[in-house]
């Protein structure tokens, strides 16, 4: 059997890292992934270990969080110390160490073991992660699916019912090329078959995060929800005067980087789930008070249809340029 090694700061990982862990995948028979990360750094170490299991679910990927010294000029004891702590984390030494920089061969000697190459000039899949650092929008198509929810701008069309929500949810996404979550209160209550009660609050506040959560992967560059649980939190005050607490730890903990909070200034149209003909105005002032008191981020929709696009397409391009 033959074992392999490669290591990196995968800050974020890209499809360069992709390409080389699956090349050193097909070169050896069993591959060990070093993630190693600094407090210091950008991007949480323990995320970039989760990202790379979940990118490589039958290799060996291992977390190595020593504060070590990057370049071999920062000390003298550079290689000693390098050699002992990934000995220290790797099942044994080595056959054979990959990497795309020259580093590789010294490292692989330390290791005892023969090193290979990999595309030096990173010609097949041009990337790096400063770049993709400085500009995650216009190097989209070379994150992985999982890590593009991190680089996400999400924004959430808000407000009362009856206000053309998901109608510019969606005309948003068909807009920006991207991905919009629909209401998950509207998927539960037609599936459920009758009244929505408290007890179904927090099971809405829950898919409504974990549908975006699951869908900010199909996006490019910018994620367009329809509601988020800050809403199923004021629904859940106004139609019944208690919020669960899991509902307000989700409301409180998840926040838009962008409110469009659409005014009731269009004609009411009746639904089966829709419930206060009546209340849009008050339901509108107590949606912008909730998002002013959490100092979230909002731009007020009004106007016809096409107004209402009009702004909202700017407030989406302004964040997208931010
Ligand atoms: N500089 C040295 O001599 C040296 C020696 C030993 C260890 N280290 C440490 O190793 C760790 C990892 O460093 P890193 O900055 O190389 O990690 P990284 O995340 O930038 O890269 C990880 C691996 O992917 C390769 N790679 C990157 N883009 C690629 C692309 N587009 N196509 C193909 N392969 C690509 C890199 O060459 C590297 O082998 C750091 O902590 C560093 O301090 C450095």
């Amino acid at each position: 059997m033959t074992t392999g090694m490669l290591l990196g700061k995968f800050l974020p990982p890209h499809l360069g890292h992709v390409y080389l862990g699956e090349f050193a995948g097909r070169f050896v028979d069993r591959l060990t992934i070093v993630v190693c990360s600094l407090q210091r750094e950008p991007i949480p170490g323990e995320l970039r270990f989760q990202w790379m299991r979940e990118l490589f679910p039958f290799d060996n990927v291992v977390h190595l969080t020593d504060e070590l010294p990057q370049e071999p000029v920062e000390h003298p004891d550079f290689w000693n110390l390098w050699r002992s702590a990934l000995l220290r984390v790797l099942p044994g030494r080595p056959d054979y160490v990959f990497a795309s920089e020259q580093y590789g061969w010294r490292l692989a000697e330390e290791l005892g073991a023969a090193f290979v190459p990999v595309d030096g000039a990173r010609s097949a899949v041009p990337v790096s992660g400063t770049v993709i650092r400085t500009d995650p929008a216009a190097n989209w198509d070379y994150l992985p699916r999982c890590v593009r929810p991190h680089f996400v701008k999400r924004v959430c069309v808000f407000g009362p019912e009856s206000t053309g929500k998901t109608t510019l949810a969606r005309r948003l996404a068909e807009h920006f090329g991207t991905a919009w979550v629909p209401e998950y209160a509207r998927t539960l209550l037609e599936s459920i078959g009758r009244e929505v009660r408290v007890k179904d609050m927090e099971r809405i506040a829950r898919g409504q995060a974990a549908s975006e959560d699951a869908l900010a992967r199909n996006a490019t560059r910018v994620l367009i929800a329809d509601t988020d649980p800050l809403a199923t939190l004021v629904w859940s005050d106004v139609l019944f005067g208690a919020v669960p607490p899991a509902v307000r730890e989700l409301a409180d903990a998840r926040a838009a980087d962008l409110y469009l909070l659409t005014e009731a200034d269009v004609p009411w149209v009746a639904d089966p789930v829709r419930y206060r003909p009546d209340g849009g105005r008050d339901f509108f002032e107590r949606c912008r008070a909730e998002l002013a008191a959490r100092g979230r981020r909002f731009v007020v929709i009004r106007g016809d249809w096409d107004e209402r696009f009009r702004t909202a397409v700017a407030a989406v391009e302004e964040l997208l340029r931010r």
